[in-house]
């Protein structure tokens, strides 16, 4: 759980040469990378600057006497900062850098770099390489820095799957402009399945341990009730499972995105790539933030000691939130999103509604109300209604201060907090259709009816979370979420047997959990006990500081 300094050899790094590299570079470097001969990260941020990648300050210069590439870091800022496994494990690196060819300053590319020796492992001269230090979490993972001092590697060290450049500087264009950003695209289309399994994990614990904890009563007279009972910690916890599942189907569908998109890309169709980049932009954001909330409330529904180590759920909490920032900080990328939404709601003015994909295509129709009783096809136009309006109305308040005559960042920035509030509620609709979707295709009736009881729950809470949108303009009524209300309780008891199973399904060890609270076997005060006699300060019953601190202090007469 707390990473692996491999990592990113596996995640990034090899994907990078898959997509980026020509086939003839990997002859030499891919079969390499895949049996570890050498050990790769991916190097693209520095200290500088993340999110703009297009301000990075790595060049990479064409010297054509030598046929190289000069690799240099001209000040602090543009120190490589962050990359996973760079620090120490790595001896090369897709390094990302701004590539300048005959003076002319080509944006960021991708080059395959030599970090240290392979036989001593030693940083190579003009080389300085290092670990960034200790982090909320993924301890185990070298996140690194990295410098270069007009470093040289040969000119076919540029990865050129896409663009290339000619041994006298002739630069070939990509096909799409952003085509060296598959790296990350990648990983954002996994992320959905990655961050489920995060919260997977901390639901195990949290529900497991609601069966064992007992505290209070319900009705009076009885024996103390499990704590999983009470309808307030089923409604912090069952939720949160839905949307576990909900995030993996939305996760698989993104992943076969992702693959086609691959072998498009090789027959030299780029058109799937602005919907995949929307579409992976907005699902990483929402995806990861409610990850990070489900988790810290599993942590919260654990009482005491949800709060102790032992129960491993901070850790999990730590390595998860991670993600809220890498692979694109949340906002930066839902702003990405926004770019997309806005755009389609120009062509829906400008008369070209039938070029919307077909993620969009809802933007363009109005839909009067819904009978949320007759199921989940209303619940879904209802949340194509709230995400319209508030698409159309961040795009409007946009485009108004365009007209007005501010400059197009400014009124972006003006209308900015409007606009991620459309690509959140754009986001959570896909993930609910996609859930929808999954569902209905499950063959086995059994668990089709437990899968259908958690899609109806996602969706009649995540509809009571948007209500605000819902009531702005009379869509729907109060009474109309009174149902919704009902409906959400309904379910929240219905799906309590159920409980157990629904972790349990996902089949995580004791040893993947971590967790004493979460034990397969519910025998967590026995093991609690055992968990803090093994802590480090009960090793002697008297510790040294008692000599050196607590008596001076106790035998001090002041
Ligand atoms: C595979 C298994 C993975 C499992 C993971 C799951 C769980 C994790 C478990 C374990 C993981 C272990 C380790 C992983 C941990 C960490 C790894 C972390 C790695 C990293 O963080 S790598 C660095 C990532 N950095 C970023 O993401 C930077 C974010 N910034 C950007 O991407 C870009 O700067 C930007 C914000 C997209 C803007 O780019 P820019 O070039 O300035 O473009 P714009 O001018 O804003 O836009 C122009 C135009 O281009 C479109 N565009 C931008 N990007 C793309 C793209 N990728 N594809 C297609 N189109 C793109 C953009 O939309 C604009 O289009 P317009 O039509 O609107 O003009
Ligand atoms: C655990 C972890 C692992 C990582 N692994 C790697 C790796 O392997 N390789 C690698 O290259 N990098 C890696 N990174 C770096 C990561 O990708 C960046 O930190 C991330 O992309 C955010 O960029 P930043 O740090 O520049 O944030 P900043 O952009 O400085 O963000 C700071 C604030 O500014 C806001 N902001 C920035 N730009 C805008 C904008 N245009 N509009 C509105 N608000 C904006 C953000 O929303 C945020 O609130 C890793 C980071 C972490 C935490």
């Amino acid at each position: 759980m707390e990473g692996h300094p491999l990592a990113l050899h596996d995640v990034m790094f090899i994907p990078a040469l898959v997509a980026q590299a020509s086939d003839e570079q990997n002859k030499k470097w891919l079969r390499r990378a895949q049996r570890r001969e050498i050990v790769g990260c991916y190097a693209q941020t520095e200290l500088g600057h993340g999110s703009n990648l297009r301000k990075l300050e790595t060049t990479a210069t064409y010297d054509v006497s030598t046929q190289e590439f000069v690799l240099h870091t001209p000040q602090i800022t543009s120190l490589k900062w962050w990359p996973g496994g760079l620090g120490k494990s790595s001896n090369y690196a897709v390094v990302v850098a701004n590539m300048i060819v005959k003076e002319k300053h080509l944006g960021p590319h991708s080059f395959l770099v030599q970090l240290r020796d392979e036989i001593t492992h030693q940083s190579l001269k003009g080389i300085t390489v290092g670990d960034i230090g200790p982090k909320l979490s993924f301890n185990a993972i070298d996140n690194g820095f990295l410098g270069f001092d007009n470093y040289r590697i040969p000119r076919t060290n540029l990865l050129m799957r896409h663009s290339r450049v000619e041994p006298d500087g002739t630069y070939v264009k990509p096909p799409h402009a952003k085509i060296n950003y598959s790296a990350m695209v990648r990983v954002r289309s996994h992320m959905a399945t990655g961050q489920g399994n995060f919260l997977a994990q901390a639901l195990t614990i949290a529900v497991r341990y609601s069966t064992v904890r007992r505290q209070g009563f319900i009705e009076s007279g009885e024996q103390e009730v499990k704590v999983l009972d009470y309808q307030t910690q089923q409604h912090r916890l069952f939720p949160s499972i839905a949307k576990a599942y909900a995030f993996t189907f939305a996760g698989y569908e993104t992943i076969r995105l992702y693959e086609q998109l691959l072998k498009e890309v090789d027959t030299g169709n780029v058109s799937l790539m602005a919907d995949l980049h929307a579409l992976t932009s907005g699902l990483k954001s929402v995806v990861t933030h409610q990850t990070a909330q489900g988790i810290e409330q599993a942590r919260m529904a654990c009482g005491g000691h949800g709060y102790s180590q032992a129960s491993y759920i901070s850790e999990i909490f730590g390595v998860a939130v991670g993600g809220c920032t890498y692979e694109g900080e949340n906002m930066v990328m839902l702003l990405q999103l926004a770019r997309y939404l806005v755009k389609s709601v120009e062509q829906i003015k400008a008369g070209e509604s039938g070029k919307l994909g077909p993620l969009v295509a809802y933007l363009a129709v109005k839909v009067d109300g819904v009978d949320l009783e007759k199921g989940v096809e209303e619940y879904m136009k209802a949340f194509q209604h709230v995400s319209r309006l508030q698409t159309w109305k961040a795009s409007e308040k946009f485009l108004k201060l365009l007209k007005s005559g501010e400059k197009r960042e400014v009124a972006w920035n003006k209308s900015s907090v409007e606009l991620t509030r459309a690509s959140r509620l754009h986001t959570r609709l896909y993930i609910a259709e996609t859930f929808k979707r999954s569902v209905q295709e499950v063959a086995d009736p059994r668990l089709k009816e437990v899968l259908t009881d958690l899609l109806h729950l996602h969706v009649n809470y995540e509809l009571l979370d948007m209500a605000t949108y819902a009531l702005e303009d009379g869509f729907l009524s109060s009474s109309q979420l009174d149902y919704v209300r009902d409906q959400l309780y309904f379910y929240l008891a219905k799906i309590r047997p159920n409980a157990v199973s629904l972790v349990d399904s996902w089949e995580f060890s004791d040893m993947q959990l971590r967790s004493v609270l979460g034990r397969r076997d519910g025998n967590v005060y026995e093991n609690l006990v055992a968990w803090a006699k093994a802590s480090p300060l009960n090793k002697t019953d008297v510790l040294p500081s008692v000599e050196k601190y607590l008596k001076p202090m106790m035998n001090s007469k002041l």
